[in-house]
C-alpha cells in the first residue's frame, strides 16, 4: 500500500515506518521535525518536512492510500502550561489532516490515541468502554481526535482506527526514544545509568500499591508496530474502531528502576520527590478487544526485555 505517515520522524512513527517498509509498503513521512529527527527517517521511506497544517499539497502529491497519524505534542505536564499548543497541534492540525485527505480521497486511517483519553480509571484492567475523562489537556485533545474520527467515519465514510497506547518503550530497528526535553521514566534512567543525567526523581512513594510508586503497562515500541500493520486494513468504510494496546501487567516504577539496574549493571541514583500532577497511581490495560478481534500478541511483554532493547539501541548512540 502507498501510505503516509504523520510524524514518521519520531520515536513510534520511525519504529513503524521501518516495520511498513519491511512489510513491502510504500511510505512518505510527513513531519515538521519539531520533536523528531530527519536522520530517524529510514531509508527507503521519503521525507516531506511540512507541518500538519500545510499538508494538503504534500497529500496531493503522494495520493496516499492509507495515512498513519503519529504528529503531536505529547507531554502531559506542558499541556496544562500550554494548552493553546496541545489544541493548535492536536486537534487543528489533525482536522487540517483529515481535510488533506478527503481532499484526494483518502479515508483510511490509524491514529495515536492514548490511555491518558480515560483518565483515572474506576476499574482496572481498563476496557475500552470504560468512562473518558481525561484529567489533563493532552489527554482531552487525543479524545477530541477521537470523536473527530468517529465523525468523519458516518459522515465522510472513513474507516479509522484509534490505537489507544499505554506507556511505549523499548527499541526496534536500531531505534529508540530521543526527545530533546525527555520526561519519559525508562529512558530518563538509562540516561542515569550512562552517566548523563546525576540521577532521577521518583515521583511520589505513597500511592496506594505494594512498593507506594506508581503502576504502569509498558508495552514495547516493537509490538506497537505489530499492531498498527493489523489495523491498517481491519475496518471498512464507515467504521471508527477503538483498541487499547498494553500487555496488560502493571510494573511499578520502583519494579522499573530494579530492571535498569539489572539491565545495566549501574545503580541509578534516585531521589524521593512529591507526586506529579495528574498522574493516576495505577493504569493497566485490557487489550481483549484486539487480540479477539485483529489476533495481536504482544510478542516482547518481558520488562527486562523491553528495557535491555532500548538500553542496548541508546548505547549505540
Ligand atoms: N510515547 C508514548 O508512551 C505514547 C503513549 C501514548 C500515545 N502516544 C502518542 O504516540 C504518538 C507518537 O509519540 P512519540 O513518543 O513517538 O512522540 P515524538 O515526539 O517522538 O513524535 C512525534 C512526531 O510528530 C512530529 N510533529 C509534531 N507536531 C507536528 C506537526 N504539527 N506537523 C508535523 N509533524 C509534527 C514531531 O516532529 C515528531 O517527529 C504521539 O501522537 C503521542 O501522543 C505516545
Ligand atoms: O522522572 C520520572 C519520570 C517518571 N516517573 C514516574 O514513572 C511513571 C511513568 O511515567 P512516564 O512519564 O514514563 O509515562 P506516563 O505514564 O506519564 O505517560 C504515558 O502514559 C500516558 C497515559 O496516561 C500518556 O499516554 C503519555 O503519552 C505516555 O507517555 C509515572 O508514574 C511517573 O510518575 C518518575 O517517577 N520519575
Amino acid at each position: 500500500m502507498r501510505v503516509l505517515v504523520a510524524g514518521g520522524a519520531g520515536y513510534i512513527g520511525s519504529v513503524v515506518t521501518a516495520a511498513l517498509l519491511s512489510d513491502g509498503h510504500e511510505v512518505t513521512v510527513l513531519d515538521d521535525l519539531s520533536t523528531g529527527h530527519a536522520d530517524a527517517v529510514p531509508e527507503g521511506a521519503a521525507l516531506a518536512e511540512v507541518s500538519l497544517h500545510d499538508s494538503a499539497p504534500v497529500l496531493a502529491d503522494v495520493r496516499p492510500e492509507a495515512v498513519l497519524h503519529f504528529a503531536a505534542r505529547s507531554l502531559v505536564g506542558v499541556s496544562q502550561q500550554q494548552p493553546e499548543d496541545y489544541w493548535s497541534t492536536n486537534v487543528g492540525g489533525s482536522l487540517a489532516l483529515l481535510e488533506s485527505m478527503r481532499a484526494v480521497d483518502c479515508r483510511r486511517i490509524v491514529f495515536s490515541s492514548t490511555a491518558a483519553t480515560y483518565g483515572e480509571p474506576d476499574a482496572l484492567p481498563i476496557r475500552e468502554d470504560a468512562p473518558t475523562r481525561p484529567t489533563n489537556t493532552y489527554g482531552a485533545s487525543k479524545l477530541a481526535v477521537d470523536h473527530m474520527l468517529t465523525s468523519y467515519a458516518v459522515a465522510h465514510g472513513f474507516a479509522a482506527v484509534s490505537l489507544r497506547y499505554f506507556n511505549v518503550a523499548g527499541a526496534a530497528f536500531g531505534l529508540g526514544e530521543r526527545h530533546a526535553t525527555e520526561t519519559h521514566l525508562i529512558p530518563l534512567a538509562l540516561q542515569v545509568a550512562a552517566g548523563q543525567r546525576g540521577s532521577l526523581t521518583v515521583f511520589g512513594r505513597d500511592y496506594p500499591t505494594p512498593d507506594g510508586t506508581c503502576i504502569r503497562d509498558y508495552v514495547h515500541v516493537a509490538d506497537l508496530a505489530d499492531a498498527h500493520l493489523l489495523a491498517l486494513p481491519a475496518p471498512s468504510a464507515g467504521e471508527h474502531r477503538v483498541y487499547n494496546l498494553g500487555n496488560g501487567t502493571g510494573f511499578s516504577v520502583q519494579e522499573v528502576l530494579d530492571a535498569a539496574r539489572e539491565v545495566t549493571g549501574h545503580a541509578i541514583p534516585t531521589t524521593d520527590g512529591p507526586r506529579r500532577a495528574g498522574d493516576p497511581a495505577q493504569l493497566v490495560a485490557s487489550s481483549d478487544r484486539i487480540r479477539a478481534e485483529l489476533g495481536w500478541t504482544p510478542r516482547h511483554p518481558d520488562l527486562v526485555g523491553i528495557v535491555s532493547d532500548a538500553w542496548t539501541v541508546a548505547q549505540a548512540r
